[in-house]
């Protein structure tokens, strides 16, 4: 554990050291606080998706968030243009399985992408990666729905040895897995009453690993937002609730991350 602290604290610094460039490529749901958030961390977001341009933003960019929430024909096109520029180049990819689970549309979607590029993070909430686990579509909407975090673990491990990408599964209890695999309990139950809170999760990954293509980039991304909500008063309601989060993640200290991180380590 002091190992994943002492990492987490270089990315840290090293994310508040630099302003990198952070392409997003995502839904009109989550596309304001998105940018938001990436500002709040001290990076700059480029939300561009028109596919006639893409390929130059993300050439620019030093990391690549594909969410596929509230997907289009030319949201479609440009995730292609822009997946294979960033492959071309060593940037960091983040794929948010927005959806996968209710849409065959996503899912089939999904597994040309996984085929065809690298991708260095995988990131869905349980259903959505259980059912690109199982190629099989599993909740009507975009929410997730409860499952074992056993079998939910079993999933990433299957999906990371397949695709080779650090897989990131939210809910309760997140997970995420490489070679290494952490299960993380920070977050607020009021985080799954506001839309799009996974999303924002998805873009902070995509900052944290701008600055380190690692699992502790990744842990570092999910633990920042569900740090932040927990430190907002429990009586305030969820617009308020909203608000505070998103004050807290922009004042986040290292202390506040090292002293409340609940994370542990099992074996793969
Ligand atoms: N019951 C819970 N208790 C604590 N934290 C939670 C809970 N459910 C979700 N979270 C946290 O909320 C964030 C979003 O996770 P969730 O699994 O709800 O994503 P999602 O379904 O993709 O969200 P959205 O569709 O709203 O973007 C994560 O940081 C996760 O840790
Ligand atoms: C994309 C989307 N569709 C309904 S809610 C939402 C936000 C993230 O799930």
């Amino acid at each position: 554990m002091d190992n994943l602290i002492q990492k987490m604290s270089e990315i840290y610094s090293d994310l508040y050291n630099s302003n990198n460039l952070i392409h997003c490529l995502t839904n009109a749901i989550s596309i304001n606080d998105m940018a938001n958030a990436v500002l709040s961390v001290n990076q700059s977001p480029f939300m561009a998706d028109n596919p006639r341009e893409v390929e130059d933003v993300t050439k620019n960019s030093d990391s690549l968030l594909v969410n596929l929430g509230n997907i289009t024909d030319y949201r479609m096109e440009s995730i292609k243009k822009s997946l294979r520029i960033a492959n071309e180049n060593n940037i960091p990819i983040t794929l948010d399985l927005v959806g996968v689970s209710a849409s065959k549309l996503r899912l089939d979607f999904t597994l040309k992408i996984l085929q065809k590029y690298t991708i260095t993070c995988i990131k869905g909430n349980y259903s959505e990666i259980k059912s690109l686990f199982s190629k099989d579509l599993s909740t009507k909407g975009v929410d997730s729905r409860k499952l074992e975090v056993d079998d939910v673990i079993n999933y990433c491990n299957n999906l990371h040895e397949k695709y080779h990408s650090i897989v990131v599964a939210t809910g309760h209890t997140d997970i995420v897995c490489s070679d290494e695999i952490y299960l993380l309990n920070n977050g607020d139950e009021r985080l799954s009453k506001i839309t799009a809170t996974g999303c924002v999760v998805g873009s902070l990954i995509a900052c944290t690993l701008s600055v380190s293509q690692s699992i502790e980039a990744c842990v570092l991304g999910v633990t920042m937002m569900n740090i932040s909500c927990e430190m907002v008063d429990k009586s305030v309601g969820l617009s308020s609730f909203k608000i505070g989060l998103y004050d807290n993640l922009s004042k986040i200290k290292w202390e506040q991350i090292k002293e409340n991180i609940n994370a542990r380590k099992v074996e793969s």
